[in-house]
């Protein structure tokens, strides 16, 4: 039973829209027969458009550093959100748990990554990881990406990390004594993460484990921001009915 009772288009709001997913999610909710494009806003831009333009979802990808004042204009104007920002901890999560209290029937959805594959490879990591002894992410992306680790990296690895715990394993075997800073990666709980910028590439990872006589490696590879669209679209389509704070496209699959 979806929360929003109307038949209009819905009213969505773009933050970041002059940004590369921005301007792509312009164009998939334009060209979206159930939505349209009400607001748009990029820096320096004022985020009142939004609530002028009575946006009912807001779309954000655009810095870590700003997301949280952007998330937080959206819950104080009752708007949905759906963030794909990465730059997203623990603390960041529960501060925004703790705006939505005030707002029970709003919904803020933070995906880390809305490409179908890229949410089936966290699932199958997650699945994959109390079966093997070691396991370490790699991630690889475009050289204008901000941060490092990618915010689907880390959270690929914490799912591991936190699965692994569950399981009860060991500590991963590893003999490093002597290390060059950075050689053995960036630690996200005890899962190491490696994080590779290279010219050419949109947004890749793998997960590569491995037991005694046997390897797994789960690869995922984005290869236009198109694939980013479908997701986006179905968390806008469903943002309403999930009140409360969502972390993951995973959260809105029956996975
Ligand atoms: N969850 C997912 O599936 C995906 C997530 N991402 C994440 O989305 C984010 C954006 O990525 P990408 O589009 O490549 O980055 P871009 O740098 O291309 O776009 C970000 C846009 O946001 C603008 N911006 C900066 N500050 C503000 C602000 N205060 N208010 C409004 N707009 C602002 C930037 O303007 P200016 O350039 O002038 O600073 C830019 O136009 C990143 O965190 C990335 O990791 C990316 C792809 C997929
Ligand atoms: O900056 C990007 O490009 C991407 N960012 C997200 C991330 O940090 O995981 C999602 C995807 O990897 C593309």
């Amino acid at each position: 039973m979806t929360q929003r009772s109307s038949d209009e288009p819905i009213r969505v709001g773009v933050i970041g829209a002059r940004g590369r997913m921005g301007a792509e999610v312009c164009r998939a909710v334009e060209a979206a027969q159930d939505m349209e494009v009400v607001a748009t806003v990029d820096a320096d831009d004022r985020l009142s458009a939004l609530s002028d333009a009575a946006a009912e979802v807001v779309v954000d990808f655009t810095h870590p550093g700003v997301v949280m004042d952007n998330l937080r204009f959206c819950v104080d104007h009752g708007i949905h959100a759906v963030v794909g920002t990465s730059g997203f901890d623990a603390d960041r999560l529960s501060t925004v748990s703790e705006w939505l209290r005030a707002k029970p029937d709003l919904g803020v959805l933070v995906a880390p990554n809305f490409a179908l594959g890229a949410v089936l490879t966290m699932r199958f990591a997650e699945l994959a990881a109390r079966y093997y002894e070691s396991v370490e992410v790699i991630e690889l992306h475009h050289p204008r990406k901000a941060d490092a680790p990618s915010g689907t990296a880390a959270h690929t690895a914490r799912l591991i990390s936190q699965a692994r715990e569950a399981a009860g394993l060991a500590a991963m075997p590893d003999a490093t004594t002597q290390e060059a800073p950075g050689a053995r990666g960036t630690l996200v709980g005890d899962v190491r993460v490696h994080s590779l910028r290279i010219a050419g590439l949109i947004a890749h990872q793998e997960v590569v484990f491995g037991t005694e006589g046997e390897t797994l490696t789960v690869r995922h590879d984005s290869l236009d921001r198109k694939s980013f669209m479908p997701g986006v679209l179905l968390a806008v389509r469903s943002v309403f009915d999930h009140p409360g704070l969502s972390v993951g496209l995973d959260k809105y699959l029956d996975l």
